[in-house]
């Protein structure tokens, strides 16, 4: 053990002789037999994000040596991105009894310091990847907790119902890591907040929202990313059909992540009324629908289908009438404009 902080302890892996951030993390599971998922954080040391997704698929690199001593430990970072993985793992296992995101206790791996001033983060289908952003669109990405818990959403997607990367599925699969990206971190947090990446949006203009908003998506100017011009949509009748960003997956995402607010916090919107039914019910139904109904090409109206089933599952019907669970889901995507 080269050093502790916290309940972070750099350990030398005996087998690779490699030093790295790893923490045994205890989460969820029962009193005798509690899930031990490891954690461990990694410094890519601003190796360009190619060569690195390249590596890391040809021979399972993680990325750089942690730093001995305390110099590692003083990188917000990686502590952020340790932390933030064990906050999401936590949402998983406590409220949809996953044990880490391949719901077999997978290691969870983040690497910090990914590309020079990279404006983004991901899943490369084995770990969670964070940009230091450039500074001025977004700070380290690491620093936030909804950013860990949209990647970490692409890795539950891919162990589960692994979602088409693409048009109508691939917004699906986006929306999907955002609801639980935003679920996951109101859960931490203990406060309600439906902007995605605040924390490290615009680093130098403070309370400008996020990269998107799940309540109020039209807010939100498309970046340069996605479209020179426009909103992002709320309605699915506005929805993007060109072929940037693989068909719009980050566009049209905001329709479902609309639906996802509605069916949450309820509203009325283009003249349909909602009325919530809150996140703990909201986040099964939606947990429910991704890991039991939806399939790899799912649309936006099998998402509605598999909502409105996962629902009837878990809030029974009352005498031929839909509980005010389902009576929900279905007047939110009534009001989006998925039929
Ligand atoms: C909220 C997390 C997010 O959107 O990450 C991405 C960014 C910042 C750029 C490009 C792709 C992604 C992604 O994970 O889809
Ligand atoms: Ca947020
Ligand atoms: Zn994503």
């Amino acid at each position: 053990v080269f050093g502790k902080m916290q309940n972070f302890i750099a350990v030398k892996d005996a087998t690779t002789n490699k030093t790295y951030m790893h923490t045994p993390h205890i989460s969820g599971g029962t009193t005798t037999n509690p899930n031990i998922v490891g954690v461990s954080t990694y410094d890519a040391r601003r190796m360009g994000e190619t060569p690195f997704i390249l590596l890391s698929a040809l021979f399972g690199f993680t990325g750089f040596e942690v730093e001995t001593g305390n110099s590692f430990f003083a990188d917000p970072a990686a502590v952020s991105a340790h932390t933030n993985s064990m906050k999401i793992n936590d949402y998983f296992q406590k409220i949809h009894k996953r044990n880490s995101l391949d719901d077999k206790g997978m290691r969870l791996i983040s690497t910090v310091h990914i590309g020079s001033k990279w404006n983004n983060a991901a899943w490369n289908g084995k770990q969670m990847l964070y940009g230091d952003g450039d500074g001025i669109i977004l700070g380290s990405l690491a620093g936030g907790l909804d950013v860990a818990g949209h990647e970490m959403t692409h890795g539950v997607i891919e162990n589960t119902t692994d979602l088409i990367y693409q048009d109508e599925s691939g917004a699906i699969n986006e929306s999907l890591a955002d609801i639980f990206g935003a679920y996951g971190e109101m859960y931490a947090t203990g406060t309600v907040d439906w902007d995605m990446g605040e924390d490290i949006y615009t680093p130098n203009i403070p309370g400008d929202g996020g990269l998107r908003s799940l309540s109020d998506p039209t807010s939100v100017r498309l970046s340069t990313t996605y479209l020179p011009s426009g909103h992002y949509p709320d309605h699915y009748d506005d929805r993007y059909l060109g072929t940037l960003d693989r068909g719009g997956v980050h566009i049209n995402s905001s329709i479902n992540n609309k639906a996802a607010y509605l069916i949450t916090d309820g509203g009325t919107h283009y003249g349909v009324t909602v009325q919530g039914i809150g996140r703990t019910k909201a986040e099964k139904i939606f947990y429910r629908a991704l890991t039991l109904y939806l399939t790899p090409s799912s649309g936006f109206k099998d998402m509605r289908e598999a909502a409105i089933q996962a629902s009837r599952d878990l809030y029974k019907d009352r005498n031929g009438q839909p509980s005010p669970e389902t009576a929900a889901v279905i007047a939110a995507y009534d009001a989006v404009g998925v039929p």
